[in-house]
């Protein structure tokens, strides 16, 4: 079905998560004029992907009608700055949803008026191949086509889970928000390590790029990580040697867990 919107759509902030936000909008139709980037110094890319789509790009772009929908991409230090200058913009039917890390429902409304509908959102850098998934909470203002305009904006590049507990966005971006990081620090690690052991750079990255089916596998297959990871791992074979090192004395578990717990504490840190 083809992604429509009450008016138009005012996007704060494009650069990586809001550049793939705005990429997966107008693959699932969005028409761009609807489509207007408020970006003070947005790359020459954006630049030229909006001037290729006629979108209007520029840091105070002029609306025909108040928006359906205003999203926050900017950094979390530049939203909290930013949001006075929202506040004239708000219609009577314009929800506010935001993206940045940290910035609960309480932050985000602190500058807009009490009847402002506002959603926080996480998604993960995966929207880029609309392979995403975004966790989103809702303020008591929020109507249900607010809900459903929402909804098919972060669908557009990925999975949607609404909860209603405001904490678990703390984990949550520890997890999933930052996750991706975590899958790319081992890719390049494990890049490194062929390189160690003996492999071209060329074929330590040839390997490196040909492991991502491991990821659609473990999307696909109705195991768990545990099973799949098993069913590589032959008694006395390489991949045991290998977690051997990783997994004794918990070490990969115990190492991912302090930089989970790290990254949902600097979410706290951010809220407050
Ligand atoms: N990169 C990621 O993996 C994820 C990022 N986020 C959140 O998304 C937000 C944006 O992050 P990124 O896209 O990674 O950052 P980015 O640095 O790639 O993009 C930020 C954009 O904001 C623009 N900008 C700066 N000041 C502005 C202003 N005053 N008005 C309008 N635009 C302004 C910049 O020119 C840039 O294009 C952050 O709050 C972050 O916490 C959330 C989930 C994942
Ligand atoms: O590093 C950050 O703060 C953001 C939030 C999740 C991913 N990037």
């Amino acid at each position: 079905m083809t992604l429509r919107l009450a008016g138009p759509l005012l996007l704060i902030g494009a650069g990586k998560m809001g550049g793939a936000l705005l990429e997966g909008w107008l693959k699932q139709g969005l028409d761009p004029a609807t489509v207007f980037i408020q970006d003070p110094a947005l790359s020459e890319a954006m630049g030229a992907f909006a001037a290729r789509h006629g979108i209007v790009a520029n840091d105070a772009p002029e609306l025909p009608a108040p928006p359906a929908v205003i999203l926050i991409a900017v950094k979390p230090n530049v939203a909290e700055k930013l949001l006075p200058e929202v506040e004239p913009m708000v219609g009577e039917t314009t929800v506010v949803l935001s993206i940045a890390a940290g910035r609960t429902l309480e932050s985000l409304s602190r500058y807009l008026p009490d009847t402002v509908a506002v959603v926080r959102a996480m998604p993960n850098t995966p929207a880029s191949v609309g392979q995403g998934i975004t966790v989103c909470i809702a303020n008591a203002n929020v109507t249900a086509e607010q809900r459903r305009e929402c909804d098919a904006l972060l669908s557009a590049v990925g999975d949607v889970v609404w909860v209603e507990d405001e904490a678990l966005l703390d984990p949550v971006t520890a997890v999933s928000g930052s996750g991706p990081a975590y899958v790319f620090l081992l890719a390049e690690c494990l890049e490194q390590a062929g390189i160690d052991a003996g492999l071209s750079p060329e074929h330590a990255r040839q390997l490196r790029e040909r492991r991502s089916p491991a990821g659609a596998l473990l999307a696909q297959s109705d195991e768990d990580a545990a099973t799949l990871r098993k069913n590589v791992t032959s008694p006395g074979g390489t991949t045991a040697a290998a977690l051997e090192v990783l997994m004794d004395e918990e070490r990969m578990k115990t190492l991912l867990s302090r930089a989970v717990a790290a990254a949902a504490k600097r979410s706290r840190e951010l809220s407050s």
